[in-house]
C-alpha cells in the first residue's frame, strides 16, 4: 500500500514515538490527524509539520483516548477533513503501576475503543476503503517486564487483541489489516524517572535499569521506520514485530488451530 494520498490517525502524536510515527507517514505522502491530550505540544507540532510538509497535511485534534465521545468527534473530523481514513496508529500509552487502572484504561481499553470506532469508518462492510491498524505494543507484550506487571499485562492484551482482530477481519471481509509494533526501550519521556512510576514495585527499579542496560535503547526513528513496513507490505496481517537494538524479527507464535 503506497502512502501518497492516504490519510492516517495517530494517537499520542504530540511527542515521543507518536511524533516519529506521524513524521514518517507525512514524509511518505500521507496526511495525518494528530490526536493527543497535550494541546500546546500538539498545536505547535501541527504548525511545524504543516510548514515542512505543506499546509493542511497535518491536523491536530485535542483528544483524550479514554473518552469515547472525544475519540468519535476526532475520527469524524479527520474523515470530514481528509475524506476518509486508511491508517490508524493506536500509540497513546502510559506506564504507571500506581495508577494501574488508568494504565489499563489507556493502554488496552482505549486501543480497543479506537479500533472499533475506526472500523465504523474504515471497514469495507461499512462503505470504508479498508486499510491498516497498527498498535504500539511493546517488547513487554511478548515477554514479562517484572518491574511493571500491569503495563506488561496491557501490552500482552494489545498483542492478543491485534492477532485475534487480524483473523476476525480477514474472515469477515473488513479489508483491514491489524499489526503490532513491539519495541524494546525507546528514548522518550516514558523512560525518565522510572522509579517514580513503579508504585508497589519501586524496589524493582534496579531490575528495570539493568534491563535497559542489557537491551539498550532505541531511537524514535528506528521504531518509526518499522511502522512503514507494517503499513506498506500488504502481506502483513496479525504480525507482532519485535524491534531490538540488534535488529528486528516477526514473532513466531504456536499454532493451535490444526
Ligand atoms: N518509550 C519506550 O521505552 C517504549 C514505549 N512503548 C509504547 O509506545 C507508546 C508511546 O510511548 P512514548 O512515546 O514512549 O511515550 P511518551 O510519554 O513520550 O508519549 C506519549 C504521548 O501520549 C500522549 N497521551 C498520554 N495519555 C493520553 C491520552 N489519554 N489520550 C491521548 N494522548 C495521550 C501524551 O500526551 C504523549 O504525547 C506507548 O504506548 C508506550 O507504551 C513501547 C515500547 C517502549
Ligand atoms: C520504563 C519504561 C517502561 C515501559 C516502556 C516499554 O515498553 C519498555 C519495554 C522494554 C523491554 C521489555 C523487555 C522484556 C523482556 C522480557 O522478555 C524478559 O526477557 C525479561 C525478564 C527478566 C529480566 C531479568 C533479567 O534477565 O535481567
Amino acid at each position: 500500500m503506497a502512502l501518497t494520498g492516504k490519510s492516517a490517525v495517530v494517537t499520542g502524536a504530540a511527542g515521543g514515538i507518536g511524533k516519529g510515527l506521524s513524521e514518517v507517514l507525512l514524509r511518505n505522502g500521507a496526511k495525518v490527524a494528530l490526536l493527543d491530550v497535550n494541546e500546546s505540544a500538539g498545536q505547535s507540532l501541527m504548525e511545524s509539520l504543516n510548514q515542512k510538509h505543506g499546509t493542511g497535511s497535518a491536523l491536530f485534534l485535542k483528544c483524550d483516548v479514554e473518552s469515547e465521545e472525544q475519540l468519535r468527534a476526532a475520527f469524524q473530523k479527520a474523515v470530514e477533513t481528509f475524506g476518509g481514513i486508511d491508517i490508524l496508529c493506536n500509540n497513546a500509552g502510559v506506564m504507571n503501576e500506581t495508577a494501574w487502572e488508568k494504565t489499563v484504561s489507556i493502554n488496552l481499553m482505549s486501543v480497543i475503543r479506537a479500533s472499533y470506532i475506526a472500523l465504523e469508518h474504515m471497514s469495507k462492510l461499512n462503505g470504508g476503503r479498508g486499510g491498516v491498524i497498527v498498535q504500539t505494543a511493546s517488547m513487554a507484550g511478548l515477554g514479562p517486564f517484572p518491574s511493571c506487571p500491569v503495563y506488561t499485562a496491557t501490552k500482552s492484551g494489545v498483542v492478543g487483541f491485534t492477532r485475534a482482530m487480524a483473523v476476525a477481519s480477514e474472515v469477515s471481509g473488513y479489508g483491514i489489516r491489524f499489526n503490532a509494533l513491539c519495541p524494546t526501550f525507546v528514548q522518550t519521556e516514558m523512560i525518565t524517572n522510572i522509579s517514580g512510576k513503579l508504585g508497589q514495585f519501586t524496589h524493582l527499579t534496579g531490575m528495570a535499569v539493568k534491563l535497559t542496560e542489557k537491551l539498550g535503547i532505541l531511537s524514535v526513528s528506528e521504531v518509526a521506520e518499522s511502522l512503514l513496513e507494517l503499513v506498506t507490505d500488504e502481506t502483513k496481517n496479525g504480525e507482532a514485530l519485535m524491534i531490538l537494538t540488534q535488529g528486528k524479527a516477526y514473532m513466531q507464535f504456536p499454532s493451535l488451530s490444526k
